[in-house]
């Protein structure tokens, strides 16, 4: 679908909630830019830039890294897309965050997944990445075609360091006591849309319906 104003939405949800699954599907049915928090941050910590250093040892440790410097980095690529639609997945994770961006955009719409941590737990040990373009793939759910390498590229896939069950469970907690005051800032501003299950396939027709009635709507307001 073809959008005729700019929309702004983001995607909220746990560690493994299918977040970055839903974005791959939501771009390829929408014209809209994803920008993933966690893929910047890790393109960082591969290429060892100074901020990648500095980072590493948070999100090995399943930590929020720093509000400032996340909002410094995500703001700075936003506005490098001012003319564009974009979908922002694992950004804003906090109050601060989310007033930071308040301060500089107007969101359209929350998208937030809800599903239990018991399941999540299960998936993310199986999660395989493809770093460079962030595609995901899990072993019984969406496998890839040639075990251990991408679709498209043909690169070898690596499990994320932070994928430990260990490291799951720290990342479950920071997402409790850090993010989910969220989805209440975002709730009180009636932009908030939550969509709850155990399978992405049975969330994705929700979320897909959803998107056409706002673009919908949206469409109608300016035409
Ligand atoms: N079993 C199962 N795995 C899923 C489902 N949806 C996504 N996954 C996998 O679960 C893992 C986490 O999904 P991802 O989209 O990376 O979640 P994110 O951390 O919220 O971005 C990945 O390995 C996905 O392939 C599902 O419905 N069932
Ligand atoms: N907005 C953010 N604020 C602070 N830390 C973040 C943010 N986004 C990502 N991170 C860091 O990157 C890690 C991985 O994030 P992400 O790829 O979004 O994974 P997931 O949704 O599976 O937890 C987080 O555990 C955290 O350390």
């Amino acid at each position: 679908m073809v959008l005729q104003r700019i929309f702004r939405a983001v995607i909220m949800g746990p560690p493994g909630s299918g977040k970055g699954t839903v974005s791959s599907r939501i771009t390829k049915t929408f014209s809209l830019k994803h920008i993933s928090s966690g893929d910047i941050l890790r393109a960082n910590v591969n290429a060892k830039t100074e901020l990648g250093l500095l980072m590493k040892c948070s999100i090995d440790q399943g930590q929020l890294v720093p509000d400032d410097v996340m909002s410094r980095l995500i703001l700075s690529d936003l506005r490098a897309m001012d003319q564009s639609s974009w979908l922002l997945d694992g950004f804003p994770r906090t109050a601060s965050q989310a007033e930071a961006l308040d301060d500089n955009y107007r969101v359209d719409t929350v998208i937030n997944l809800n599903v239990p941590f018991q399941t999540i737990k299960q998936r993310l040990t199986s999660r395989w990445t493809h770093f460079p373009s962030g595609r995901v793939y899990n072993i019984e759910f969406n496998p890839p075609k040639v075990a251990g390498l991408d679709d498209v590229t043909g690169e070898p896939l690596v499990q994320r360091e932070d994928d430990t069950p260990e490291t799951v469970t720290q990342r479950l907690k920071a997402y409790e006591n850090q993010t989910e005051p969220v989805l209440e800032y975002y709730r009180s501003k009636g932009v908030l849309e939550i969509f709850s299950g155990t399978e992405t396939n049975k969330i994705w027709p929700h979320v897909e319906a959803f998107l056409h009635r706002k673009l919908f709507s949206i469409k109608q307001k300016v035409a």
